[in-house]
């Protein structure tokens, strides 16, 4: 068998075509245009090329764009009161602050330090709780655009053995809580877990999420499952230069795999999209109007 490619920049670009149509139909219709604020502390090279891609996308999207470029060695405490200015600030309804940050700052505490209504990476604890809880919540990207890609390739999930490898708060947890809300059948996988492979082969669903390159091998893989590959890990290509590769072992588990993603190409994009609806969504939500349409989140 040869699996399906799952092309997220695809629906990627779907999604943010969807954004762009409800944006222009909220301006004209009701006056507001949505604003994203996106905080880069340091210079990291990944995280600077992100942010870029996503003000871009934005922008690109009819939006407003606010980036806060602040050097790796500013204090905690500002960074503290950049967030709450934005917390107050009524054109910004989406506020993100690129992670990871410097080993000096407690992610933790400025996570918590953003207005819940405008935490549009769904990583604040009010957000966590009403997800784990089923209720309507701001969904934390990564794992939001692993969903959609799931629904759009399986379409109704319920009674699906899924299994989750990795247990982060931004994407394990989360995805856990996505695919139970679905009727899936959920293990969370682990550095701990006892027979790894033998537990991954009993899914129909595998999200690897562990950020260790090309784990996940063909012959852990139950034939036709569909496979979601959430890393995205920079390894030398042996000439010098660099490849991106992904958790899962594309070759090995496209072999026998139903469906796959590719990295890049796959959960990547659709992280950005997913951000651009949650801003859109935030805008709504804060000026008391109907939730968007056609973004199918
Ligand atoms: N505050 C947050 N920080 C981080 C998040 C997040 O969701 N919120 N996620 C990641 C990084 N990330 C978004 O911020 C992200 C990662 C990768 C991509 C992407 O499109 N990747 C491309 C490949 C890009 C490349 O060539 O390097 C792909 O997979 O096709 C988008 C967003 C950590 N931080």
């Amino acid at each position: 068998m040869t699996a399906k490619v799952i092309d997220g920049k695809a629906h990627a670009a779907r999604i943010r075509a969807a954004v762009a149509d409800n944006v222009a139909r909220l301006r004209e219709a009701n006056g507001v245009t949505p604003g994203l604020a996106v905080v880069l502390v340091g210079e990291d090279p990944a995280s600077q090329v992100y942010v870029r891609s996503k003000g871009r996308m934005t922008v690109e999207a009819g939006m407003q764009s606010f980036e806060h470029k602040l050097d790796v060695g500013v204090a905690e405490a500002e960074l503290l009161a950049l967030v709450e200015r934005l917390n107050a600030d009524p054109a910004v309804h989406g506020i993100l602050v690129q992670l990871p940050l410097p080993d000096h700052m407690d992610s933790a505490k400025v996570i918590r330090t953003i207005d819940p209504a405008k935490d549009v990476d769904g990583f604040h604890i009010s957000n966590v709780g009403l997800l784990g809880t089923g209720q309507k919540a701001m969904v934390p990207c990564t794992p939001l655009g692993c969903l959609l890609m799931l629904r759009e390739t399986l379409g109704d999930l319920s009674g699906l053995e899924a299994v989750v490898i990795g247990r982060s708060n931004i994407v394990g947890k989360p995805m856990a809580h996505l695919l139970l809300g679905e009727s899936c059948t959920v293990t969370v996988a682990h550095s701990r877990t006892r027979d790894l492979p033998g537990v991954v082969r009993r899914a129909d669903i595998v999200v690897a999420a562990v950020g260790r390159p090309e784990m996940v091998k063909g012959d852990w893989i139950k034939p036709g499952a569909t496979v979601i590959d959430v890393g995205i890990n920079r390894v030398d290509a042996g000439d010098g230069k660099t490849r991106l590769v992904g958790d899962v072992d594309y070759e090995g588990c496209s072999a026998i795999a139903g469906a796959i993603t590719p990295v890049p190409g796959g959960v990547g994009p659709m992280t950005i999209a997913c951000l651009l609806a949650n801003t859109l969504t935030a805008c709504c939500r804060a000026n008391g109007l109907p939730e968007p349409e056609g973004l199918g989140v």
